[in-house]
């Protein structure tokens, strides 16, 4: 039997999405000039090479940590068919085939009620499956770090992708859960926390959003973001006409200002920007690069509201338009950008100035 190899690329995206995240790998290919064939069902997308060889360099060079469409980045295998009475042995046969070896198995799904509903049938499955490929040597004690990701997309559907260390998501299904804090104002809070987890690192944090820094929440009301920045220990000023949670106030460590934050300007040099204010991406992403091109903060994280249909488009032009700006003002800085598990109809913006 010939070796069966991955000729696809597997993305996890939010449901809905799927097009942006294919425009995205799309544009990946056409960069690298691999020619592909696109696929996409609820919750995820694939590209699979037209010439049938390894899908590899492409997973690679397409590095996940840029990717912004993209939950999870998989080079895969094609999609199995299983039959009902025995799904074990088409998975395992096609391992075989694929000679692949992990360190460990992850089954996931896509992020729709379906998908859900499928947790009963994988738990019955993951101790046999694991039990199998240990006896068969491909789950092993030291491979590489590699994992198996074993994708349901369906009780009888499957498509077996392999992840790599630094070119992977560390979460099951791409998604950070949080928790989310009895005491904040609004739901968006979670949006600014898991911000925080995917664009600094955990050793960073007391050095990066230490106490006493000093930020500013343009759009702030009711006070989700600046909840946050307040429990890092950080002065807040936060800028919005409506009003601001009154148990937060309390803290004494926030100047309400009822100002407009397209035209408000800092006192001084500021630690952090972070903007949440529903508008056009081009007047948001405007504000934000007079704020870095004087370089009144360090670190900015903003939201682009993308309520058009080429979400992906608008994206790219947005954050060349950023770079640009910054490129031609001689300022530095590191712009990172993710459609983030919290982000609706959004992507999360994070810029990182050099001085
Ligand atoms: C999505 S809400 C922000 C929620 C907030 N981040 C939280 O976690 O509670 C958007 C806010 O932007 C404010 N806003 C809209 N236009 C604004 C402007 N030009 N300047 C300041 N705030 C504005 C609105 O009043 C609204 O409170």
């Amino acid at each position: 039997m010939s070796e069966t190899v991955p000729t696809s690329w597997l993305v996890y995206c939010r449901p809905g999405f799927e097009s942006d995240a294919l425009a995205e790998m799309q544009h990946h290919a056409k960069r690298h000039d691999v020619s592909c064939e696109p696929a996409h069902g609820e919750g995820w997308a694939s590209l699979t090479r037209t010439d049938g060889e390894p899908i590899n360099d492409l997973h690679r060079l397409a590095a996940f940590g840029k990717l912004i469409f993209a939950r999870q980045s998989l080079a895969a295998l094609p999609a199995l068919a299983l039959s009902r009475d025995d799904r074990l042995t088409a998975i395992l046969e096609q391992i075989k085939n694929s000679r692949w070896s992990f360190e460990e198995i992850w089954h996931e799904t896509p992020d729709t009620n379906d998908g859900k509903a499928l947790a009963g049938l994988i738990k019955a499955l993951t101790k046999p499956l694991q039990s199998m490929l240990k006896k068969r040597g491909a789950l092993r004690g030291k491979a590489g770090g590699r994992r198996l990701h074993i994708f349901w997309t369906d009780g009888d559907r499957v498509q077996l992708g392999m992840s790599f260390p630094g070119n992977r998501s560390e979460l099951l299904n791409g998604i950070r859960r949080l928790r989310f804090p009895s005491r904040a104002p609004s739901r968006s809070t979670l949006k600014l926390e898991e911000a925080w987890h995917e664009f600094i690192p955990r050793e960073e944090w007391d050095a990066r959003l230490g106490e006493h820094m000093q930020a500013a929440d343009l759009g702030a009301a009711p006070g989700g973001w600046t909840w946050q920045l307040v429990q890092r220990g950080m002065y807040v000023y936060a800028i919005d006409n409506g009003p601001m949670d009154k148990q937060l106030m309390l803290t004494g460590q926030i100047d309400h200002l009822k100002e407009d934050g397209f035209t408000w300007e800092p006192p001084q040099r500021l630690d952090w920007l972070v903007c949440d204010i529903v508008d056009k991406p081009v007047r948001v992403l405007a504000m934000v690069e007079r704020w870095l091109t004087r370089k009144w903060c360090r670190e900015a994280i903003f939201n682009l509201k993308l309520p058009m249909k080429k979400r992906w488009d608008e994206v790219t032009r947005c954050l060349t338009t950023l770079e640009d700006a910054l490129e031609s003002a001689g300022v530095h800085g590191k712009v990172t950008c993710r459609h983030l598990y919290h982000d609706r109809e959004e992507v999360t913006v994070h810029v990182q100035l050099a001085n």
